[in-house]
């Protein structure tokens, strides 16, 4: 039988991912009682399904293509991975999908959790279903932040709901390697899994409708990391879309068929749908506060959600769309948690652009590595975006191939950089590095485009020789001479 228990905090979250416990940290730090709400695993999708897991799988597989190349250390490493380290590597990285660790975070920061699933219930109000069948009322006295993240979206195909596909939830945390692969969808998900299942000895096969990978990136990224997949073995197909999937039982195979348009068909083990996401918000109780259940939750620069009146609903992190990635979304998570508190004391919130409340990066310098052979790191605008926006910008290419950093850190190094400087302000606004080990020079230009130095300015930072890093003089070098 449920019974009804009232409780009463500063501060709810709703989501103990990345983001919400960020939230949860600033606003106990300020002294401010704080209950987070989880229905699964505190850390959220990141620790368990995403970042963590993908990761631990890649960099055997990018460690391997890198070394591959470097004179005797290349027979060491041609033989194939050692599929079981590699799987129990990733479930050591995944904390064994257990948040012992996290919950003893939460605790010493002083953080109360509460496991359940929650819902909002009117105004400052959270009704929480917790796993014993009780309903536990939650009433904040200043905020509530929705921090539910956000799950695979999987197209409305025939058949798709018997062939069990994979999910990015499946294909970081499988426990067997598939012996064939396809792959739907050419974003970071697919290209990432590709690169990782390919190199653990799946035969890979990329169904891709556009006429590229990484559409949403500078042409070469997707070029670099469709070359490399197709010389370690996979089939990367484009301008081809799925119709129906269906799974059949042969014999004592279980294969799942893939119909094209074309009237082609592919068979494989195991078929990953990587298209994308979809807010968790069809059931945390929208409909309680007059928004549409299932909806991105649109809000301001201060994380404040715009369509609620009051300013005590927050949305922070995937769930607002505003930059899925967990960098980005703590970013918020830090800058919702210092408005709810200065809102707290009843001060304004310092808002405007690059100021302390205000997430201006969201809009400006969103930096994001995808963790690929080769590495494609990139922040800001796309030369694509730039025209679009009718940004008056130039375009500076650099071959990273040519640098002795990038010949010291792998002999057959291939590679390209990209800035847009603003001609007007003179000022990068856009980089992608596309080359091993180049995530690690993401934050130059992230500190570039948010410090919006002067290209006068940059001629001042000198990269150290030999590194890949020289490439920021080469670029400046090439605009100069230009
Ligand atoms: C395969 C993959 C790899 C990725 N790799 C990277 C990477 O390398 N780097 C990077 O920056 N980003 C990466 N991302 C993106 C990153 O995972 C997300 O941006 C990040 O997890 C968002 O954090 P969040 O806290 O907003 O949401 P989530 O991590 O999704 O957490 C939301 C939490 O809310 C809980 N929840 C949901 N609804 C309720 C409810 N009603 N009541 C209670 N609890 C609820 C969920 O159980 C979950 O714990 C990757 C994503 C995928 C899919
Ligand atoms: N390294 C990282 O930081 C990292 C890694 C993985 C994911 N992420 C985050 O997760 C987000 C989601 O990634 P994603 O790859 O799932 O999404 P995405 O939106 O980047 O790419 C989706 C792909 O699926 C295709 N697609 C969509 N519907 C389709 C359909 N019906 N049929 C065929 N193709 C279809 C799209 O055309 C696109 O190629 C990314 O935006 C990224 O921010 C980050």
């Amino acid at each position: 039988m449920a019974t009804e228990d009232i409780r009463t905090y500063d501060v709810i979250v709703i989501g103990a991912g990345p983001v919400g416990e960020n939230v949860a940290d600033r606003t106990a730090a300020a002294g401010l009682s704080t209950v987070v709400v989880e229905s699964e695993l505190v850390g959220g999708e990141c620790s368990y399904w995403a970042c963590e897991p993908s990761k631990a799988l890649l960099r055997p597989v990018v460690l391997r293509a890198d070394a591959a190349h470097i004179p005797g250390i290349d027979p060491a490493v041609r033989n194939p991975l050692d599929t079981e380290a590699v799987l129990a590597h990733r479930d050591r990285m995944s904390a064994d999908w257990n948040d012992d660790g996290q919950v003893e975070w939460l605790k010493s920061a002083g953080i109360e959790l509460l496991r359940g699933h929650g819902r909002l219930a009117g105004e400052r109000e959270v009704s929480v279903e917790t796993p014993d069948g009780e309903t536990v009322l939650l009433r904040a006295r200043h905020a509530v932040a929705v921090c539910t993240g956000s799950s695979a979206a999987l197209p409305p195909l025939p058949g798709i709901d018997e062939v069990r596909p994979w999910t990015s939830r499946e294909a970081t945390a499988a426990r067997t390697v598939p012996r064939r692969l396809a792959i739907v969808g050419a974003g970071v998900v697919g290209v990432e899994m590709a690169t990782a299942w390919q190199g653990l000895g799946s035969r890979v096969t990329m169904l891709v409708r556009e006429d590229g990978l990484l559409p949403r990136m500078e042409p070469f990224a997707g070029e670099l990391v469709t070359e490399r997949l197709r010389e370690a073995g996979a089939d990367v197909r484009f301008g081809v879309s799925v119709t129906a999937v269906r799974r059949e039982r042969d014999g004592a195979a279980d294969e799942v068929r893939i119909t094209l348009a074309d009237g082609d068909e592919v068979v494989v083990d195991e078929v990953l749908f990587a298209t994308g996401r979809a807010p968790r918000s069809a059931d945390v109780g929208l409909e309680a506060v007059g928004l549409e259940p299932g909806e991105w939750l649109a809000t301001d620069d201060s994380l404040t959600v715009t369509d609620v009146p009051g300013n005590w609903l927050y949305a922070v992190g995937d769930v607002n769309r505003r930059a899925l990635f967990t960098h980005q979304g703590k970013y918020q998570a830090r800058i919702a948690g210092a408005v709810i508190v200065a809102r707290s004391r009843g001060e304004r919130p310092a808002t405007g652009r690059w100021a302390p409340h205000s997430a201006t990066a969201d809009g400006e310098a969103v930096p994001g590595v995808v963790f690929t052979d080769p590495e494609i790191a990139t922040v800001g605008l796309t030369a694509a975006e730039a025209e679009r926006e009718g940004r008056d910008v130039e375009v500076v290419d650099y071959e990273l191939g040519h640098l002795a950093g990038s010949l010291q850190y792998r002999p057959d190094y291939r590679g390209r950089a990209r800035i847009l400087v603003d001609r007007k302000r003179e000022v990068v606004v856009g980089a992608t590095f596309a080359g091993p080990g180049v995530g690690e020079l993401l934050y130059s230009a992230t500190v570039a485009i948010a410090g919006e130095v002067p290209v006068e300015r940059l001629w001042h930072a000198v990269p150290a020789f030999p590194t890949i890093s020289e490439v920021w003089l080469r670029l400046l070098e090439t605009r100069r001479d230009a």
